[in-house]
């Protein structure tokens, strides 16, 4: 990783949700790849906004896979955030135009971020993704460096579509509170109702692509140290080829964007007063699990939970959900504990 670094030649290391080994795909020239035909195998990094994605190809890359030896690393409880007033004022006056916005009828939801420095802690930053990788082992934990796109990390609990042959399987993710040990989480109608509309929204636009479509039940779903609700949604593809059309119709998904999508897109550009660049794009194996060496798998994840890194300074990147009932000192809260996620490991 520090020779690719040092080199600026693109690489991704990530290790799966539950996986017990870390796959590294490292392009062995300074090129810079955008995926253009999504037939090839490689790796993608695509942005929120845009259709540039960043893209590692097969053949032009050298694949290590090894497996996580066990360390014991309990990560730190952070020390309190210091709170920026100004920016926390910032957010709570998106957050309050989110809710106008809402109340009009033209938006069911949306989703507001930000995002925040911190310095790291140690100087190795391959120190802090073996951090990741110990504290997370139910995340996608990735590093991805691109000369286009500069270091990324994170370790992302939510799945935007995993693709064998023709079935798929994606996820429909919402509500946070923060996580209690030994006790159940409770959630509120308002929180149940934010979720169903996701599910319902994900079955809608996936029934032109695709036949059988099954969910499971909601469930209480744990991503460090807090919890979503989470449906499991899988389906047939009509066709194999239909592969692009599913990913640019489940992405941005609702859990980072809003719905309507395409309005709540340009809501979202217009009114955060920030470039979210990689943040809520998404990332992962295309065509291939790197792995085991099996064609025509995808694997890909939103980039959730995340930063991006330059010298000793980590930019952490965190939104949430906005309905009418959202309160915004409450929300901007919940950034704070989601920011955690990122803080722990630095
Ligand atoms: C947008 C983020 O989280 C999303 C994923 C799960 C639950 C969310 C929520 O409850 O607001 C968010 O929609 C983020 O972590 O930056």
């Amino acid at each position: 990783m520090q020779n690719q670094l040092q080199e600026q030649r693109p690489f991704a290391v990530y290790s799966k949700p539950g996986s017990a080994t870390v796959t590294g795909i490292f392009q062995t020239n300074i090129e810079e790849y955008y995926l253009t035909d999504f037939t090839k195998q490689g790796f993608v990094f695509a942005p929120f906004e845009g259709d540039k994605y960043l893209f590692i190809p097969m053949q032009e890359s050298d694949v290590i896979t090894v497996t996580i030896e066990a360390n014991g690393f309990a990560p730190a409880e952070p020390q309190p955030v210091a709170i920026n007033p100004e920016s926390k004022l910032g957010f709570e006056d998106l957050v309050a135009r989110c809710v106008t916005a809402i109340k009009t009828g033209a938006f069911g939801k949306l989703v507001a971020s930000r995002s925040e420095m911190a310095q790291l802690s140690v100087t190795d930053i391959t120190k802090v993704y073996q951090n990741l990788l110990y504290a997370y082992p139910n995340a996608f934990k990735y590093m991805f460096f691109h000369p286009a796109s500069g270091l990324w990390m994170g370790a992302t609990p939510e799945q935007l579509l995993k693709a064998q042959n023709h079935t798929i399987h994606t996820v429909a993710l919402a509500g946070t509170q923060l996580y209690k040990e030994d006790e159940e989480a409770v959630w509120e109608n308002k929180e149940k109702e934010e979720q169903q509309f996701v599910t319902d929204f994900i079955l809608n636009e996936l029934k032109d692509y695709t036949n059988q479509i099954t969910t499971t039940q909601p469930y209480t779903f744990r991503a460090g140290n807090i919890v979503h609700i989470k449906t499991d949604i899988s389906a047939e593809l009509k066709e194999a080829s239909l592969l692009k059309e599913v990913l640019q119709t489940l992405h941005p998904t609702p859990a980072v964007c809003g719905l309507p999508k395409t309005k709540a897109k340009q809501f979202i550009l217009d009114n955060e007063d920030y470039n979210r660049e990689y943040y809520s794009g998404f990332l992962g194996e295309l065509n291939r699990d790197f792995a085991t060496g099996k064609q025509a798998q995808t694997d890909l994840f939103v980039n959730l939970r995340c930063m991006k890194i330059n010298g000793n300074v980590a930019q952490l990147f965190i939104g949430c959900g906005i309905t009418k009932d959202s309160n915004p000192e409450k929300e901007f809260i919940e950034t704070v504990n989601k920011s955690m996620t990122m803080r722990r490991v630095l």
